[in-house]
C-alpha cells in the first residue's frame, strides 16, 4: 500500500542556509521525488549534510517547469545567475528536464 503523506520536513544544502534566512532565495527547484510539498503547509527546514535544523518554511506554491525553461526571474528567486542555477540543478539532477519551482516564505 502506498501513503500520501503530507510532507514536513525539507533539506537544503547547508551553503544555501544563510540566502535563505536573509529572504534572497525565495524558491528551490525540485524533482519529482521531492514535489509533493502541499501550499498552506509548513515544513522544518535543516541541512541536507548533516541534518541540522534552522528553520521553517510556509509552501506558497509549488508548481511544474522545464529544464530548458528556467530563466532569470527564477534565477533571481534562487540569489543566482541563470548560468549558475542552470550548473547546480545538472549537477543535482543529471539530465532530469521535468522539475517543480517551490515558492516558499520563512515563518518567524
Ligand atoms: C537532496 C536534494 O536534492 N537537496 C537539494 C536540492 C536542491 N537544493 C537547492 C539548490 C538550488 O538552490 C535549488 C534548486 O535545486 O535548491 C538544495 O539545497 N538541496
Amino acid at each position: 500500500m502506498t501513503t500520501n503523506a503530507i510532507p514536513t520536513e525539507m533539506t537544503f544544502f547547508a551553503r544555501f542556509e544563510s540566502d535563505i534566512l536573509s529572504g534572497k532565495k525565495t524558491i528551490t527547484i525540485r524533482d519529482e521525488s521531492e514535489s509533493h510539498y502541499v501550499p498552506g503547509t509548513t515544513v522544518d527546514v535543516s541541512t541536507y549534510e548533516d541534518g541540522r535544523w534552522f528553520c521553517r518554511l510556509e509552501i506558497l506554491t509549488v508548481e511544474p517547469i522545464a529544464f530548458s525553461d528556467l530563466n532569470d526571474f527564477h534565477a533571481q528567486q534562487e540569489n543566482m545567475t541563470l548560468a549558475e542555477l542552470k550548473g547546480v540543478i545538472h549537477d543535482i539532477y543529471p539530465g532530469i528536464e521535468k522539475l517543480y519551482v517551490v515558492n516558499y516564505a520563512l515563518v518567524n
